[in-house]
């Protein structure tokens, strides 16, 4: 056989309550900040797409936003919505999973991942956490009880251990056929998208715990010029207060938002980024569908 005739392609979704390590274990697995990661749960609000090809397989993977447990408002509810259909349109599920901590939460995604006919890899994340590793093999012992799991895997998204493994057990469960994307391509969201993630990450980052969920970024305005990119962007709260604390003292943290964004934004793209950032109210956005539609945050 040729190696065209060996060619799988297939898509990936990672699912896994929050802070798991999602975000980090796709970042890890494509090389390159595509994926938005903080220490806050419930950071990643879009489905992103990444891609890694390796020898003959391509991996295109769905990043899913954790499953929530409160559906308190629209912005959950849409969340959860988008969760499930991740979990119907995939050839393989990761169910990323943290340590030797099983919780309430990661039982309640099971619950979710059992309704599913998707061969689900159990990924077992954050092993260089786990100070005596003695315990991990009789901790997987348990875990095989749970779930017929297509299989099991100990890796660490952020030390990049296991990650090559974790890749090759991956392709065998792709179907056989030519890949969907040029090989060099990594994600097939533009520069756009990507300016709002990285603000909206810096948001996150720098703002704690301060900084209320009911935050959105949106770019008014992505031109590329000889010089660069220029980046309108403005961040929207709901309500003064909020708007106050992103600005910050003389308006050290907008700024510092700002320049954070800039870079990272300058090195992904490789160009020159001129940004300009403002921040408005639009009271109750979060909990208003027709503004999630208008966000993106819903599909059409
Ligand atoms: N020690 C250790 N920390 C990790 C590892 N992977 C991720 N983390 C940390 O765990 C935290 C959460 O990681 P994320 O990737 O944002 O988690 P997530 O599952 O995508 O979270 P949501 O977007 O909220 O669903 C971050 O502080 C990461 O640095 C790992 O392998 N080892």
């Amino acid at each position: 056989m040729t190696n065209t005739e060996n060619k799988r392609c297939g898509y990936i979704g990672i699912v896994g309550r929050p802070n798991v390590g999602k975000s980090t274990l796709m970042n890890a697995l494509l090389g390159q900040k595509i994926a938005i990661t903080s220490s806050k749960p419930q950071t990643t609000r879009h489905r992103i797409l990444g891609i890694l090809t390796e020898d003959n397989a391509q991996l295109i993977f769905v990043d899913s936003p954790g499953i929530h447990l409160k559906e308190t408002t629209q912005m959950n509810k849409v969340m959860n919505r988008t969760a499930s259909s991740v979990l119907a349109n995939v050839d393989v599920l990761y169910f990323v999973v943290e340590g030797t901590k099983w919780t309430d939460d990661d039982a309640l995604v099971l619950s979710k991942l059992k309704q599913q006919k998707s061969p689900v890899i159990l990924v077992l994340n954050k092993v260089d956490q786990i100070a005596d590793k003695a315990k991990l093999l009789p901790y997987l012992q348990e875990m095989q009880e749970k779930y017929p799991w297509a299989d099991m895997i100990p890796i660490s998204a952020e030390k990049g251990d296991n990650l090559d493994a974790l890749v090759k057990l991956t392709a065998k469960f792709l179907p056989l056929g030519e890949f969907h994307y040029d090989q060099d391509q990594v994600t097939d969201k533009g520069g756009r998208f990507m300016a709002a993630e990285f603000i909206r990450e810096k948001l996150m980052r720098l703002l704690g715990d301060e900084l209320p969920y009911a935050t959105s970024v949106e770019i008014e305005r992505f031109t590329m010029t000889p010089r660069g990119i220029n980046v309108d962007a403005v961040i929207l709260v709901d309500r003064d207060g909020q708007k106050r604390i992103i600005i910050g003292k003389n308006g050290e943290k907008i700024k510092r938002i700002g320049t954070e964004a800039r870079i990272d934004l300058s090195k992904a793209l490789e160009r020159p980024i001129n940004m300009n950032l403002w921040v408005k109210v639009k009271k109750g956005w979060s909990d208003d569908i027709r503004a999630l539609r208008s966000l993106g945050y819903l599909d059409e």
